[in-house]
């Protein structure tokens, strides 16, 4: 099928790629003429497993072109995909500027029937709103073409968003009479059908249920997250192990054991900005979200967790010492820096006037990046900051390692070394990546995430 993939971020280009993968014709648009310009040149712009070599197979193959020419991404693809972002706006609501402006394009140069499909991150009744931009523009140029507006949320996971991608738990879509009926929905079959192939994994429904679906499935996580952040933050203060206690809920099949993990805060572009605008739709209707209010709240006391503990160790004032923080990004195996927890811990170091020697195995370009917009206004805070080439350089002369991403190489360092190189042997590790009886083997101080009390064999 002809496709066009309006946005190459994280999403437009892994499901661009992978739709090419299976056989399909796929335009991808972007305006970013200099991304266009990179993916043109074989140079991917994120850091995501397997994507480089699926986009240069499909590139070579003729199935996958990168583009800014907005008329020609129109007249492509029958399946017009919106995958542009939606960042929060100043409320908290999602700022669909671009998904909009995506829209008006498809209606300013289409020339045929097309199945729009939002698989941006969008609230309820945006589908609505981007049929009626559509509408406008063609009664700008006294046309009625026919189309559909399709909502088909995406669920992948950064880091593996190709595995994701390919082999769903689930696809939503959402697609009633209202916006498009049986040709739009045929066509959606079509297009995902190779990814059904095993087992049917579709899940139709209506329009506006599809675009809830997405931030009830978002919401529902960050909830699970900062529930198990609250237990170990009391767990701490009771002398609890909230390892243990994970594993004793977890094996009721309920609760389950994914997203169970307590640690030192969620980030990454979806949740944070996710939970605002789904609390910013029940202020809407006049619906108070108690529950993600707290979720909210409790992730960003969390994200403070790490420093907190480091300054009830060391002191207020941190205007001598000096730290190694191991990993940047907001999880393992991407470069993404947004909403990182690593940038909350550095402000709060930092500013007491601590110097740190940082190491992520593939975000420090993009960390280099978004930390100086972070410290715009203190820029001589970044002199603070140096960034090393190994894990273990950044632990020379350090007082105490701080662990932030749970990064595989990260999981059975050479406990001497660590010892050999920091000043003091003490780790604060926000992701619970060791044993603390193990760290009290080795005589390390060993502070965890809901784990403090427990020293011993
Ligand atoms: N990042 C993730 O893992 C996931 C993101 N989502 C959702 O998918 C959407 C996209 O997210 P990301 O891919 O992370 O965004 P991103 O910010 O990485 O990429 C968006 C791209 O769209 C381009 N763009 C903006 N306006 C455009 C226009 N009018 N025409 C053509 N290109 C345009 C930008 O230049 C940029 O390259 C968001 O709504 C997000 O919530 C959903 C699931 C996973
Ligand atoms: O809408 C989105 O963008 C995506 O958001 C998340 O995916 P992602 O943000 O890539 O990363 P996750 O693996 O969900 O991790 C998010 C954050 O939660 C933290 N986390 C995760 C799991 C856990 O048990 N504990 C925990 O603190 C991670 O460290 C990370 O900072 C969802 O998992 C995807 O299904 C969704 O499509």
């Amino acid at each position: 099928m002809k496709v066009t993939i309006i946005g190459t971020g994280y999403v437009g280009l892994v499901t661009g790629a992978c739709l090419a993968e299976v056989g399909n014709e796929v335009f991808c648009l972007d305006l970013d003429q200099h991304k266009v310009d990179l993916l043109n040149h074989g140079v991917i712009p994120i850091h995501e497993a397997g994507l480089e070599e699926l986009v240069a197979r499909n590139r070579a193959s003729g199935r996958l072109i990168f583009s800014s020419d907005i008329a020609a991404s129109v007249e492509h693809g029958d399946i017009q995909f919106i995958a542009v972002g939606t960042p929060p706006d100043k409320d908290g609501a999602a700022d669909l500027q671009y998904v909009f402006a995506a829209a008006r394009h498809i209606g300013k140069y289409m020339d045929g029937y097309k199945v729009v499909v939002d698989k941006s991150t969008v609230p309820v009744g945006t589908a609505h709103r981007v049929r009626e931009v559509i509408l406008e523009q063609l009664a700008a140029r006294g046309s009625t073409i026919d189309f559909a507006v399709v909502s088909n949320p995406e669920f992948l996971k950064e880091g593996a968003a190709i595995e994701d991608f390919m082999r769903p738990d689930r696809i939503v879509i959402g697609c009633d009479e209202t916006f498009g009926g049986q040709r739009a929905r045929s066509m959606m079959k079509q297009l995902y059908l190779p990814f059904n192939r095993n087992r049917e994994r579709t899940f139709w429904m209506d329009v506006r249920s599809a675009e809830f679906t997405k931030y009830a499935a978002n919401a529902m996580l960050a909830t699970r997250i900062s529930f198990m952040n609250e237990l170990a933050n009391l767990a701490d203060k009771v002398g609890v192990d909230i390892e243990a206690v994970r594993h004793g809920i977890g094996s009721d099949p309920r609760i389950g054991y994914s997203f169970l993990y307590a640690g030192c805060g969620y980030g990454g572009s979806c949740f944070p900005k996710d939970v605002q605008a789904l609390r910013h739709t029940g202020a809407q209707y006049d619906h108070k979200m108690q529950i993600l209010q707290a979720v909210a709240e409790v992730n960003e006391r969390q994200k403070h967790v790490l420093g907190r503990k480091i300054i009830q160790r060391f002191g207020d004032d941190l205007g001598r010492r000096h730290f190694a923080i191991w990993g940047l990004a907001f999880k393992p195996n991407t470069d993404d820096m947004r909403y990182a927890p690593s940038r909350a811990l550095l402000r709060q170091l930092l500013k007491r006037g601590a110097s740190v020697a940082v190491y992520d195995p593939v975000a420090t370009k993009e960390a280099r990046r978004v930390l100086q917009e972070d410290f715009a206004e203190m820029p001589h805070l970044l002199e603070q900051i140096r960034f090393c080439d190994s894990a273990l350089q950044a632990l020379q002369d350090a007082d105490a390692l701080a662990i932030v991403t749970e990064w595989k190489a990260f999981r059975s360092p050479d406990l001497n070394q660590i010892k050999n190189l920091l000043k003091e042997p003490v780790i604060f590790d926000g992701r619970n990546l060791f044993e603390p009886w193990a760290m009290a083997n080795a005589g390390i101080e060993y502070h965890g995430i809901g784990r403090t009390a427990i020293k011993h064999t």
